[in-house]
């Protein structure tokens, strides 16, 4: 019971899940890969940005890097299937991509990978999200963004220019098709004075 009386106060900050429909638009990149973009998608985005930043347990993660480890520019709390999220906000977001993509996805949404960008500093550098099926099967990466605006970058793997997607405070960008295997994305650095950014990338089962 206190779990449910915490996810009503919370539902009562103000925040609002709005509605995917036709608010969707999407870009078809080379290779039967896409990006859908739903700006504005949450709406009083702040107290979500809040809530998340105090509560989830962000952690560090060190890489090996060649001869030595480093730092991941970035933290990052992971919640996998069947744990609950840490925001009744972000079950209702997942519950609506679940809808609005059930038929095109065929599955549910169904972990939450996070990370907070303390500032420009913080960034992910060029990759696919290819652990998993999404090696060699299509996908979808579905990722909210609240908090400071940066640009999530997508080039083709096999070369060519680079595509920027705005992802600002409250905007849904929707990687699907084959863009994990065909296309990499990143989150660059920037020199521009950058305030903390927290994404959130919903992903089926099996998918990293
Ligand atoms: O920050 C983002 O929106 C992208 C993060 C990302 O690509 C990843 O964690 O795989
Ligand atoms: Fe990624």
């Amino acid at each position: 019971m206190a779990a449910l009386q915490g996810s009503l106060l919370d539902l009562a900050d103000g925040i609002e899940v709005r509605p995917l429909g036709g608010a969707v638009s999407r870009t078809e990149l080379t290779r039967g890969a896409w990006v859908d973009q739903r700006p504005g998608w949450v709406g009083g985005a702040d107290d979500l940005f809040a809530a998340l930043r105090r509560e989830v347990p962000w952690h560090a993660e060190r890489r090996q890097m060649y001869d030595s480890v480093v730092d991941v520019p970035r933290l990052l709390s992971f919640y996998g299937e069947g744990e609950p999220l840490p925001h009744e906000a972000l079950e209702q977001c997942r519950q609506v991509l679940g809808d609005h993509y059930a038929v095109e996805l065929g599955e549910p949404f169904v972990t939450a990978g996070l990370c907070l960008y303390r500032d420009g500093a913080d960034s992910v550098a060029w990759h696919g999200d290819r652990i998993g099926r999404s090696r060699d099967q299509d996908t979808m990466v579905a990722i909210l963004s609240v908090g400071a605006p940066r640009d999530l970058l997508l080039r083709p793997r096999e070369g060519g220019r680079s595509l920027r997607f705005p992802a600002g405070h409250g905007d849904l960008l929707v990687m699907g098709g084959s863009c994990q295997r065909t296309w990499d994305h990143c989150v660059p650095k920037t020199a521009r004075p950058a305030g903390p950014r927290i994404s959130i990338q919903f992903r089926v089962r099996g998918v990293r």
